[in-house]
């Protein structure tokens, strides 16, 4: 699968902005080298293909998260497309199952190198042990994640999507290599909002976190430019 840049900047901006001039706006004043750029539902919705082919023109490594889950064929051809578009990396959601992220994986070997990473969403950030009851799933969020990560695992995709709260037990059951990817990243202060399973930068880099998804703490802002640099501070001195 695909490399990381050489200096591998650990924080994905979410961008979620229902405006493009604001999106883009914020990305004029962004380095390449000192982040990553998450397209989600929203901006992919409204914008299209076209507005992540910009930002992989404008140089930057792009998780496009859009989180497949459908039947195994309608999902490999949705990540195939994924990596015509040229981004870093991609994701599916893990309860889809292990053929499902089996096929997906198997529709970017034609890719070779220049695939991107492919990675699973266990539990949402947003999502408590009732949250996880009322659907049906009577195990703590830490087991079920656990299990899907393995089920991931097997399935040979990079890492998964969890909470930085899992972060240490998943490097500890699944080694190193398996890429955690956490969103529901706070720093010290900052409002929860809809996020439930939380973490600041610095506690979940140190619980094993090896991309750091931070949206609204840093877009909304007074200066989200310096927001990062801050952040990014924060994390090299820790
Ligand atoms: O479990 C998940 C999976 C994806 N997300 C996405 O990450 C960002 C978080 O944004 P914040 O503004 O920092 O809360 C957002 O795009 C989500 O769709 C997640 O939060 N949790």
């Amino acid at each position: 699968m695909q490399a990381s840049t050489p200096n591998d900047p650990k924080i994905l901006i979410a961008l979620d902005f229902a405006d493009q001039q604001q999106a883009m706006a914020l990305i004029a004043q962004l380095d390449p080298a000192s982040c990553r750029l998450k397209v989600g539902k929203e901006m992919f919705t409204l914008f299209g293909p076209e507005f992540v082919r910009t930002l992989v023109k404008a140089g930057f490594d792009v998780f496009l998260d859009l989180k497949f889950h459908d039947i195994p064929n309608t999902v490999a051809k949705a990540v195939a497309a994924a990596a015509e578009l040229g981004v870093w990396m991609v994701n599916v959601h893990a309860s889809g199952g292990l053929r499902m992220m089996t096929a997906a994986r198997e529709a970017l070997l034609p890719y070779g190198e220049q695939a991107p990473l492919l990675i699973a969403v266990t539990v949402l950030t947003s999502m408590t042990d009732d949250e996880l009851a009322q659907v049906g799933v009577l195990r703590s969020p830490a087991e079920q994640v656990l299990a899907l990560a393995r089920l991931t695992r097997d399935a040979g995709l990079d890492g998964v999507v969890c909470s930085a709260q899992e972060a240490s037990l998943l490097k500890a059951e699944l080694g190193h290599h398996f890429k955690l990817i956490t969103p529901g990243i706070r720093p010290a202060g900052s409002d929860a909002g809809d996020q439930r399973r939380i973490m600041t930068p610095e506690q979940a880099l140190a619980a094993g976190s090896d991309y750091l998804v931070i949206g609204r703490p840093i877009t909304q802002a007074a200066n989200p430019a310096q927001a990062l640099a801050d952040i990014n501070n924060s994390l090299r001195q820790g």
